[in-house]
């Protein structure tokens, strides 16, 4: 864990190298998910099996890379009703938030008499990527499904990763809820690439989406084009803003929920009480003692961590802003007025009783982020990477005969005779 005060000589030195960390380390897996992604082009299947057998110590054949339908139905049967009924709740508010995006068409003609408008449709096909290598992620189903269901997609392809085989039946749960049936057990870049380039058994998609680690948001960059994708949605990350008002306890906690995901998620403290900042560092290690997780979420906290004390507030934000994190935390009296200066962040929780974990699971809005800093030009998920715009013009003699010279004028000015006379011989 690196421990900052921006009074330090050597600060900005630090604070950049800070930044820099991770994305050296998202780097070094270019690479292998190079030689991944190729491979599984070239053979398909075979290669799926292969590469699902090395990672996740499971040996399939192409006929078992789907989960048939009476698997999930009796997977999905041995969930509790508590949990089943706690699964609802949170997918009652994730499809309600994502409902309320839902934009409308652009249709008027102007003073010109040219009829303008803009219409969204629906993706054919989508792939969800789900992770499940260190942990399990209903949450994830309902965040990467829900939204698509609310746009109108018509196939939503799954691929989940079962280490060892091991199914998870909250996630066939959530994926039954959803509506979706088309399920992979395969997990990492070879899922990625099999949704992307498509495989003898597995149909391509037209979008990848989903979050999941370096390997599979590696995968998902270097598909793009092939295929859109969502964002660049790797290990998780917060920045947590405190004043010395809080619990350090809850602070700590805070840190190590997002810690516990992987050894490459990050965790910062940002506050302008040193002496909070120390108390939170006792508290995390104190946790660390209990935690279930305590192995990835320590290595996390180690390598990737940060306390940074810095003078006031002002520059909290000018340093929430350069990090750009995937997730903010504002544990303060008056969250709005500091969340009001942050450009850049995935998403916000404001107050001292809005922990991320709110967001990850029952809060409504999308907990597929970007991270990596990402979230200086990209959003989370929505209804809107699931749907496109088509743009339509349409007009008559009159409207063409207002606006056409200018056109032919241009089309002149550009050299481009044939467009010039597609315009002037409609033009009386
Ligand atoms: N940014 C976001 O919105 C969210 C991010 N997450 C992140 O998703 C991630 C989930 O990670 P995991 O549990 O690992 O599940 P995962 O499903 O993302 O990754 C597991 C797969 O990684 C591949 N893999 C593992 N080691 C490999 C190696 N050495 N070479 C090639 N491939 C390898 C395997 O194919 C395996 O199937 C966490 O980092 C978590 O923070 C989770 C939810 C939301
Ligand atoms: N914290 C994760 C999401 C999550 C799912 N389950 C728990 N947490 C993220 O958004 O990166
Ligand atoms: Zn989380």
């Amino acid at each position: 864990m690196r421990h900052l005060n921006s009074m330090d000589s050597d600060f900005s030195a630090d604070f950049s190298a800070l930044l820099q960390g991770r994305s050296n380390d998202e780097r070094s897996v270019a690479e292998p998910v190079r030689a991944i992604l190729s491979d599984v082009k070239e053979r398909g299947d075979v290669a799926v099996c292969e590469y699902t057998e090395r990672f996740d110590r499971l040996a399939l054949t192409p006929e078992a890379l789907r989960i048939d339908a009476e698997t999930i139905k009796a997977e999905a049967a041995r969930v509790p009703a508590e949990l089943m009924d706690a699964l609802k709740v949170a997918a009652r508010r994730i499809e309600a938030f994502h409902e309320a995006q839902k934009p409308t068409d652009l249709d008027f003609t102007d003073s010109e008499n040219v009829r303008l408008g803009m219409r969204w449709t629906a993706l054919d096909a989508v792939g969800l990527y789900v992770p499940g290598g260190k942990a399990a992620y209903p949450s994830s189903v309902l965040m990467n499904a829900l939204p698509a269901r609310v746009a109108g997609v018509k196939r939503l392809a799954m691929c989940v990763p079962t280490p060892d085989g091991v199914l998870n039946p909250l996630v066939l749960a959530a994926a039954q809820l959803c509506g979706v049936e088309e399920i992979y057990r395969i997990g990492g870049a070879q899922a990625v690439g099999a949704m992307a380039y498509g495989t003898q058994s597995i149909a391509p998609v037209d979008r990848i989406v989903g979050p999941g680690n370096a390997f599979v948001a590696e995968a998902k960059r270097q598909v793009f084009g092939q295929v859109g994708i969502d964002s660049i949605a790797g290990p998780s990350e917060v920045v947590v803003v405190a004043d010395g008002q809080n619990d350090p306890r809850l602070a700590a906690v805070d840190l190590l929920a997002q810690a516990e995901h992987d050894e490459q998620a990050q965790a910062i403290l940002i506050t302008t009480d040193a002496v909070f900042g120390d108390a939170v560092i006792a508290a995390v290690a104190k946790e660390l003692e209990t935690l279930p997780r305590a192995a990835i979420a320590s290595r996390s906290w180690d390598d990737h961590g940060a306390v940074i004390v810095v003078r006031d507030l002002d520059e909290a934000a000018e340093l929430v802003n350069r990090l750009a994190p995937e997730h903010l935390e504002v544990l303060l009296d008056e969250p709005r007025g500091f969340s009001a200066q942050v450009r850049h962040a995935g998403a916000i929780f404001l107050g001292r009783y809005c922990p991320e974990a709110v967001g990850d699971y029952v809060g409504g809005p999308n907990h597929v982020l970007p991270t990596s800093r990402t979230a200086r030009f990209a959003s989370g998920l929505s209804v809107f990477d699931f749907i496109k715009r088509t743009t339509m013009i349409e007009t008559n003699a009159d409207g063409l005969g207002r606006i056409g010279p200018a056109g032919v004028a241009l089309a002149h000015a550009e050299g481009l005779d044939a467009h010039a006379l597609s315009l002037s011989l409609r033009l009386k």
